[in-house]
């Protein structure tokens, strides 16, 4: 049986580390602010707020989630990121994605001070991720909080084969990134990759970034292989469930990320994290 990636215990350690960062700038009578930016009604979008906003709470950072009408025009939704832009309480924006299909993600993305930019998903800051020069820069919550685990539990990436599904720039564009980056030899797929299994066999790192319910089973996974499950899907009752399925990869694979208290979490606790360091980059900045 595979080793259980405990997602939720790993963000809770990281947490302290991040309240004791908090706990400094509060001396130096900063707050971090976060506000999160959500446009319509996406289900896995809203799951991840509420959890956000009782983190940051917890925190105690200065918290602040617009919601906004599925309705709004591109430029209306740039004016409002360009308002906290300039807004001295804000250290971090986060745009909630998906947005609704009139808008152009990678115009909003734009939009986005670089130094404010909570997700690492500005072409500036995406960039120096994909040269390696990702030093003082914010890197995407998810991957950065798979290589986490690839850390607290030891296991090594240096040489090993990678395969990623899923491109999006959210996670896997920087997922495959930071594991070309920590020298695996990575295979990026998606829905035009043929005999998709036959590569996903081969993988000793397989991370799945799809969105489809238990897409992965037993036969896709090489034994000893190490999973990561990013997925936040329904099952046919609704109840959350990843694109791995869990119970028959468990037996195979030598560790696995459980959905929910898997990645889940440690992207919250990235994302709290990068907030205080983009905090203390601007005051460091600021002088
Ligand atoms: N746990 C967490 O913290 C997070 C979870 N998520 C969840 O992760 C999942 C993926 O999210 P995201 O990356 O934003 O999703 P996207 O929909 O943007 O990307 C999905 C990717 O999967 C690929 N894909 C779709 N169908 C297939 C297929 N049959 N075979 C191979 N590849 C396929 C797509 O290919 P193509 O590019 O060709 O369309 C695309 O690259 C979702 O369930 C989402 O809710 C997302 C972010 C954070
Ligand atoms: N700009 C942007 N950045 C994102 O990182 C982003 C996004 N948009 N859009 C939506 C997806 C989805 N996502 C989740 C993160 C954590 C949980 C999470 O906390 N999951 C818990 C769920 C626990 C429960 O059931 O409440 C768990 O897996 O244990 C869920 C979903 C981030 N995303």
């Amino acid at each position: 049986m595979a080793t259980i990636l405990d997602g939720k215990a790993l963000a809770a350690e990281i947490d302290k580390n991040t309240m004791l960062e908090v706990q400094k700038l509060s001396d130096r009578g900063i707050t971090p602010g976060l506000v999160v930016i959500l446009v319509g009604h996406d289900e896995a979008s809203q799951l991840y707020v509420r959890n956000k906003e009782r983190r940051a709470k917890k925190m105690g950072f200065h918290s602040v989630i617009r919601n906004l009408p599925e309705t709004i025009t591109e430029t209306e939704l740039i004016q409002i990121v360009q308002k906290y832009n300039t807004d001295p309480t804000i250290n971090a924006i986060l745009v909630q994605l998906p947005l609704p299909a009139h808008i152009n993600d990678f115009h909003v993305t734009m939009a986005i001070s670089p130094q404010k930019d909570a997700d690492g998903f500005h072409p500036l800051n995406l960039g120096k991720l994909i040269l390696n020069q990702a030093n003082q820069t914010p890197v995407a919550c998810t991957p950065s909080g798979i290589m986490e685990f690839f850390k607290a539990y030891n296991i090594p990436l240096d040489g090993k084969r990678a395969v990623v599904i899923g491109r999006s720039a959210i996670v896997g564009k920087p997922m495959a990134a930071l594991l070309v980056n920590a020298n695996a030899t990575v295979t990026v797929a998606h829905s035009h990759t043929t005999n998709l299994s036959e590569l996903t066999r081969k993988a000793d790192i397989l991370v799945v970034a799809v969105g489809i319910a238990h897409f992965i089973k037993a036969d896709d996974v090489k034994p000893g292989a190490v999973v990561i499950d990013v997925g936040m899907d329904r099952d046919v009752q609704h109840k959350l469930v990843g694109d791995v399925d869990f119970k028959e990869v468990e037996k195979k694979a030598a560790y696995i990320t459980p959905v929910p208290r898997g990645v889940g979490p440690m992207t919250i606790t990235m994302l709290m994290a990068q907030t205080v360091s983009l905090t203390k980059w601007s005051s460091e900045q600021d002088g």
